[in-house]
């Protein structure tokens, strides 16, 4: 398995790391327009091969943008993770950064496909969702082959801040021990946490917190980015590129594994021709399966609002969508 990383700066770094350090493939190539960045970031984590026990091959290219040959190091990858452009600043949201960013992931992915036709391409850059359409019109690859990540943060955001209400309660909980999953768009105001099936090692949540308790950790959950983003200034790395390093294991390994992804819907849950997240089995082939849960309560109603908001940032795309 060959990976590519477009974007050496927090999240690249980080997904190229934890790659490094999880073993399953044999190469992975980081790639940025800053001279040497990439270069010396690869051969940073190649040093720690001795010290972590890993037999990946990092190495790190420079490659300004329409510098077409700067990609041939990238050639036949089988995954393309994109993580160049843009993060927020305290005070922003994701969609602040239409402009800015489509540019950015429509040149690269234009780069990065004319090497390696055949890659499945993760779309990391924000706004997420927004991205992950335009890669999608832009390559006109099949629908299987470009996933957005954000879900998979999410719910691990949803996990920890659940483990947090579980302890206040009494409850000798880890985010290990939950299991919860957040659909909708990556979006501060419209992702959507689902309570109705999230466990404490089997038994609902719902069950053994109140609602103000679980409101607490669905209102955390949907602001962890900008939370985040207000402590250290920039956005986070650490645990969006353990994501993002999870989804491409999924599909290096064939996991089936059931992850909410940003995918384009075609009719699944009501809903045609966007990008947002929902429940999806991730495998070789990239999205096999979107799988369609049975939303409780007020859930229906917040994901038709988070599909709104999706389409109105996808609106804004203007000019890059031609
Ligand atoms: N979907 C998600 O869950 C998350 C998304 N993000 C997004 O990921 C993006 C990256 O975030 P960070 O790594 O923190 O930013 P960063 O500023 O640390 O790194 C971005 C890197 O992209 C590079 N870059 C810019 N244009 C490029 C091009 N044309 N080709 C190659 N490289 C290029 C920059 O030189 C820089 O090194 C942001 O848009 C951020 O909002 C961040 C965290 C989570
Ligand atoms: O908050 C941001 O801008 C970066 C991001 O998407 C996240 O950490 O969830």
């Amino acid at each position: 398995m060959k990976v590519t990383v477009v974007g050496a700066g927090n999240v690249g770094a980080t997904v190229a790391n934890v790659l490094a350090q999880k073993n399953f493939a044999s190469e992975v190539v980081l790639v940025d327009i800053k001279e040497g960045v990439s270069e010396g970031k690869a051969m940073d984590i190649m040093q720690t091969a001795h010290l972590l026990n890993f037999d990946t091959t990092v190495t790190g290219v420079t490659a300004k943008i329409g510098d077409e040959e700067g990609y041939a190091p990238t050639a036949g990858s089988d995954v393309v993770v994109v993580t160049s452009g843009m993060p927020r600043k305290p005070g922003m949201s994701r969609e602040d950064l239409i402009g800015v960013n489509a540019k950015i992931v429509k040149s690269v992915v234009d780069q990065a496909l004319k090497y390696s036709p055949n890659a499945i391409f993760i779309i990391i850059s924000n706004p997420m969702d927004a991205m992950t359409f335009l890669t999608l019109k832009d390559s006109k690859l099949p629908r299987n082959r470009v996933i957005g990540q954000g879900g998979m943060l999410d719910s691990s955001r949803f996990r920890y801040f659940l483990s947090k209400a579980l302890q206040k309660a009494g409850y000798p909980a880890t985010p290990t021990d939950i299991d919860g999953m957040v659909i909708g768009g990556h979006s501060d105001k419209t992702m959507v946490p689902l309570t109705s099936v999230a466990t404490y090692r089997g038994i609902p949540v719902k069950e053994l917190l109140t609602k103000e308790q679980l409101d607490e950790a669905v209102a955390q959950t949907k602001v962890g980015g900008a939370t985040l983003t207000k402590l250290l200034g920039t956005s986070a790395w650490y645990a969006p590129g353990a994501a993002a390093a999870a989804m491409v294991e999924a599909i290096a390994l064939d996991a089936k594994k059931l992850i909410p992804c940003c995918v384009y819907l075609d009719g699944e849950y009501g809903e045609k021709d966007l990008c947002i997240g929902v429940p999806v089995l991730l495998g070789k082939d990239g999205a096999e399966k979107i799988v369609e849960y049975k939303l409780e309560g007020d859930e229906k109603a917040k994901f038709d609002e988070s599909v709104q908001a999706a389409r109105n940032t996808n609106s804004k795309l203007g000019d890059a969508l031609k």
